[in-house]
C-alpha cells in the first residue's frame, strides 16, 4: 500500500495500533480544516492521516503514531455538531519535520518496521518462545477453549512464525487497555511485544477482566488475514467447551421435534449461550429459556382413544346424570371417528358450585385417553397471565396456557379453563382478550406466548371451560364456546349420587369398606336436608367425609380388639355433626304467610336457587309524596323492577280508585347482607305492594318469579329449575312462573313436578287473580272491606 510521506496529523485520547479499527469522534467546529481536507481528497483511492496518542502532544522527539486509513466519515446529528472517523491502523510511523501548522498540521513521517518485521535477539526469542507456550497453555486451560481451538493453536505454534501467534492472541483474546495499546504502539522489538503478551496472559490467568476490548480502548481488531488463510473461523476460538448442562440442552433441542424454522432460531440462541460467560446475568435467563422451549411437547401427543363404548362406561362410572354433557362427548367421539381431522368444540359448562363441572372434564380426559391439566382463572386480571411476560422482564414466565401444555408433556391434552367467569380486566390488560386468541380455531395453530416468542400449535388441545354464571363471561368469549348448562340436583338425585358415587369413593379414600360402615338412607336424607343448603353435592361430600373421620378414630383406637360394623343412623349423625344447621321448614317462609305487604319470590344466584321474601311498608307523609326506599343490597336492575312495579300499580290504581299517593314506600329484601339483583322479582314486588295498599295478605305458601313490563306483561326468566327446587325444598307446593318458561320444566324430575302446582301466567292481572284471596275482582271493587277479603 502506498503511504504518502506527508500526512495531516491529529492527536487522540484513544490509541490506534496497526491491525485494529478505531472510531474517533471529533467536533466539526474544531476540526473543520481536517474535514475540508478529507472531503477534498475523498475521490482518491485511500485517504491516510497520522494519529498520535494525545499524551505525546507535548513531546519534542521520538513521537510514534499510526498511519490510519480513513474507512468512512459519519456525520452525527448532535449539538455541537460532531463527526466520526472510522480508521484502520496500517503501520506505525515516527514524526518528522513539520510542514505546516495551520490551517491543518501536516508533517513528514518516517514509517517504521511493522510488528511483523520486528526482530529480537535470537537467544532471548528462543527462551521467550518456550515461556510463551507455557503461559498460553495455562491461559487456555483457564479459559477452557474448545478442543478444536486448542488443536488449531497447536498448529499455529508449530507452523507459523511467532509473530503470527502473538498477533492472533492479541486480536482474539487480549482485552487491551489504553495503556496496553500505547505500550504495543511503542514496542521496538519482537522480544518487547512477546514479553508484553506473556505478562498480560499471566495477569489475565489470575484475574479475568470483565470489560470488553472495545469498551476500554475503542479498538476493534481487523479480521485477521492469517486466520482466513488457514481456513478457520475466528469465532471458533472464542468458544467455551460445552458443559454437561449445555450438552443436555443440546440433546433436548435435538429430541424436541420442533419445526425446522424454530429449530434454527433456537440453535442461534444456543450458540449465543455457548459463547456467553457463565457469570453474565443473561446466561441463566438464556439457559432457562432454551431448556423450556426444548422441553415443550412440539410433536409429542397421546394416542387418543376413540371408543364409544369405553367412553360411555367411563362417564357412567364417574358421574350420575349429566346426560347433556355425556351425550355431547359421545357425539364428539363419533364425529372424530368419522373424520379424525375435524376440530372439536370448545365446551363451556355453566352451573352452580359442586355439580360436577370439573370432575366430568377429568372423566372426559380419561375416556379419551388424553392428559388433563386444570388452569384456575379465578382472580386473573392481566393479559400476561395468559400470554406470558417478555423475556426481558425480571422473573419473566410463560403464560398459563403454555405452562399447562409444558406440564402436560403432550400437545393434545384437555385443558380445563376453570372459573372463566371470575377473570377481570385489571390495569395491565384484559385476560379475556388474550383468551380469545387461544380459543380461536383460526389463530391457535400458531399461538405466540410472549415469553416463548415463537409460534406454538395449540389447535390439538381440547379446551373446556367452566363458570358459575354466563352473565360474567364476556360476549366475545361466549361466542367462541358451546355452552352447556348444568343444573343443581334434586334431593333424590343427591341421594343417588351419595349412595352410588360419593360414599364408595370416600370409603376407598379412607381405606375402609362398605361392610365396615353403613350409612342409612335416612341419615343421607338428613344430611341433605338439615346440614347442607346447596345445589351441588360438595358440602354433602364433606359431611360424609366427616363421618369417616369420626369412625377412623374409633377404628384406630379399638380396631385391634374388636371388629365393629358401624351403622350411621340419624341419631348417631347428631353426635357426629352436632346440631342441625337448617330447618327443613323454612321459618322465614312460614312467618311471611298471612302478613300484609309480604310476598314470596324465587331467586337465582350462581350458587343455586333460593326463596326470597319481599316485604313492603308505607309511612304517611304529606311532604315525601311517592318517595321510595329500597333496602337489602339491591342492585340496579332490581331497583328498576321496583320502579316499574310502582308505576304499573299507579296506572292500575287510576282504574280502581285506591289512594296510593302521599306515602313513603319502603321495600326490603331480607337477608340484607347478601347482594341481590336481576329482573325476575318483578311480579313478586307488585304482589307485595298491592297487598300493602289494598291491605290484603296474599294467599299463603305461593312462590313466584317473573319479570314485568310496564304494561303488566310477565316476561321469561332464567334458572327456573333451581328456583322451583328451592321452593319445593321450602315446602312450597304452588309456584307461579312466566308462561314462556313452561318449556324449562322438562329438566324437573317427574315426581317433583307431579307434587307441585305450577301455574303459568302471561299478565300481572292473572298473577293477582291467583294470589289475592277472592281474585282480581276484589281489587276492582274497593267497597269490599279488608276484613271481608281476609275471610275469603
Ligand atoms: N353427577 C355427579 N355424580 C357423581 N359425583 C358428582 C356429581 N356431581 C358432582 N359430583 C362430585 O362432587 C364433587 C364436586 O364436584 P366438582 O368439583 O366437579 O364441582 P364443580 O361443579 O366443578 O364446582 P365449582 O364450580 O365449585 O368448581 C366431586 O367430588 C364430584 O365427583
Amino acid at each position: 500500500m502506498d503511504i504518502p510521506n506527508e500526512l495531516p496529523i491529529i492527536y487522540t485520547t484513544k490509541v490506534l495500533i496497526p491491525g485494529y479499527i478505531l472510531k474517533i469522534r471529533l467536533q466539526v467546529a474544531n476540526y473543520s480544516n481536517l474535514l475540508n481536507y478529507l472531503q477534498t481528497n475523498c475521490d482518491s483511492k485511500s485517504i491516510h492521516i497520522g494519529i498520535i496518542p494525545e499524551s505525546d502532544s507535548d513531546k519534542a522527539v521520538n513521537i510514534i503514531g499510526t498511519v490510519g486509513q480513513v474507512l468512512s466519515i459519519i456525520r452525527v446529528d448532535s449539538v455541537p455538531e460532531d463527526f466520526v472517523l472510522v480508521t484502520e491502523g496500517i503501520c506505525r510511523f515516527k514524526l518528522d519535520e513539520t510542514i505546516s501548522e495551520k490551517p491543518l498540521q501536516i508533517n513528514k513521517i518516517i514509517t517504521i518496521e511493522n510488528f511483523k518485521n520486528l526482530q529480537g535477539n535470537e537467544k532471548t526469542i528462543h527462551e521467550l518462545h518456550a515461556e510463551f507456550s507455557k503461559v498460553v497453555n495455562d491461559f487456555l486451560t483457564y479459559s477452557e477453549p474448545s478442543v478444536f481451538a486448542r488443536d488449531t493453536l497447536k498448529i499455529l505454534f508449530n507452523k507459523t512464525p511467532l509473530y503470527q501467534t502473538v498477533d492472533f492472541l492479541l486480536k482474539t483474546f487480549i482485552r487491551l487497555t489504553p495503556a496496553d495499546a500505547y505500550e504495543i504502539l511503542r514496542a521496538t522489538s519482537l522480544n518487547h511485544l512477546v514479553r508484553f503478551v506473556i505478562n498480560w496472559l499471566k495477569r489475565e490467568t489470575i484475574n479475568e477482566h470483565k470489560c470488553s476490548k472495545s469498551e476500554k480502548t475503542g479498538l476493534v481488531p481487523v479480521p485477521s488475514t492469517l486466520l482466513n488463510s488457514i481456513g478457520a473461523n475466528r469465532s471458533i476460538f472464542l468458544k467455551k467447551p460445552i458443559s454437561q448442562e449445555l450438552n443436555q440442552i443440546q440433546l433436548a433441542i435435538k429430541d424436541s421435534g420442533m419445526p425446522t424454522s424454530i429449530h434454527k432460531m433456537i440453535m442461534k440462541e444456543f450458540k449465543r449461550l455457548c459463547e456467553m460467560n457463565t457469570s453474565n446475568p443473561d446466561y441463566s435467563v438464556s439457559i432457562n429459556y432454551i431448556s423450556y422451549v426444548a422441553n415443550l411437547p412440539w410433536n409429542k401427543r397421546t394416542n387418543e382413544t376413540l371408543d364409544l363404548e369405553k367412553a360411555k362406561n367411563v362417564l357412567k362410572s364417574n358421574h350420575y346424570g349429566m346426560e347433556k354433557v355425556k351425550n355431547r362427548i359421545l357425539q364428539f367421539i363419533a364425529v372424530k371417528i368419522l373424520n379424525p381431522d375435524r376440530r372439536g368444540p370448545i365446551l363451556c359448562f355453566i352451573g352452580p358450585p359442586g355439580v360436577g363441572k370439573t370432575s366430568i372434564a377429568k372423566a372426559i380426559a380419561t375416556s379419551l385417553n388424553r392428559t388433563f391439566k386444570r388452569i384456575s382463572l379465578g382472580g386473573i386480571n392481566s393479559y400476561s397471565d395468559i400470554k406470558g411476560h417478555r423475556r426481558t422482564y425480571v422473573g419473566a414466565m410463560p403464560g398459563c396456557i403454555i405452562q399447562a401444555v409444558h406440564q402436560a408433556k403432550t400437545n393434545n391434552p384437555i385443558i380445563l379453563l376453570d372459573e372463566i367467569d371470575k377473570m377481570y380486566k385489571g390495569s395491565s390488560g384484559d385476560p379475556a382478550a388474550a383468551l380469545l386468541e387461544v380459543l380461536d380455531p383460526e389463530q391457535n395453530n400458531s399461538f405466540v406466548d410472549s415469553y416463548i416468542n415463537l409460534p406454538f400449535d395449540v389447535s390439538q388441545v381440547m379446551f373446556i371451560s367452566t363458570a358459575n354464571s354466563a352473565a360474567n363471561i364476556p360476549q366475545t368469549l361466549r361466542d367462541r364456546m358451546e355452552i352447556i348448562y348444568l343444573e343443581g340436583y334434586t334431593q333424590e338425585e343427591k341421594m343417588q349420587i351419595a349412595e352410588i358415587y360419593l360414599i364408595p369413593k370416600i370409603l376407598k379414600d379412607h381405606n375402609m369398606n362398605e361392610l365396615q360402615i353403613f350409612i342409612c338412607k335416612n341419615t343421607i336424607k338428613d344430611i341433605i336436608q338439615k346440614y347442607t343448603k346447596e345445589s351441588g353435592v360438595r358440602e354433602l361430600q364433606r359431611k360424609l367425609e366427616v363421618i369417616c373421620h369420626y369412625i377412623a378414630v374409633d377404628i384406630v383406637e379399638n380396631g385391634d380388639k374388636i371388629i365393629k360394623n358401624y351403622v350411621i343412623t340419624p341419631e348417631l349423625l347428631l353426635n357426629i355433626l352436632d346440631s342441625e344447621l337448617y330447618n327443613v321448614k323454612n321459618a322465614l317462609v312460614e312467618e311471611s304467610c298471612n302478613r300484609i305487604g309480604v310476598a314470596i319470590g324465587m331467586a337465582w344466584s350462581p350458587v343455586g336457587g333460593k326463596v326470597q321474601i319481599i316485604e313492603a311498608t308505607k309511612l304517611y307523609s304529606s311532604k315525601e309524596k311517592n318517595r321510595l326506599v329500597l333496602t337489602g343490597l339491591a342492585g340496579q336492575t332490581l331497583k328498576e323492577s321496583v320502579l316499574i312495579a310502582q308505576h304499573w300499580i299507579q296506572s292500575f290504581v287510576k282504574k280502581n280508585e285506591v289512594n296510593i299517593d302521599n306515602f313513603c314506600v319502603h321495600v326490603h329484601l331480607p337477608t340484607g347482607g347478601i347482594p341481590k339483583d336481576g329482573p325476575s322479582a318483578g311480579i313478586t314486588i307488585v304482589c307485595a305492594l298491592i297487598s300493602l295498599f289494598w291491605k290484603i295478605p296474599l294467599r299463603p305458601m305461593i312462590a313466584m318469579t317473573g319479570e314485568i313490563s310496564l304494561n303488566g306483561y310477565v316476561l321469561p326468566v332464567g334458572g327456573v329449575k333451581e328456583k322451583i327446587l328451592a321452593a319445593y325444598n321450602s315446602n312450597i307446593r304452588t309456584v307461579i312462573i312466566p308462561d314462556h318458561n313452561m318449556k324449562d320444566l322438562k329438566t324437573i324430575p317427574n315426581n317433583i313436578r307431579e307434587d307441585l302446582n305450577i301455574i303459568p301466567v302471561k299478565h300481572l292481572e292473572e298473577v293477582l287473580d291467583i294470589v289475592i284471596p277472592g281474585g282480581l275482582a276484589i281489587l276492582k271493587n274497593p267497597s269490599v272491606t279488608t276484613m271481608e277479603i281476609c275471610k275469603l
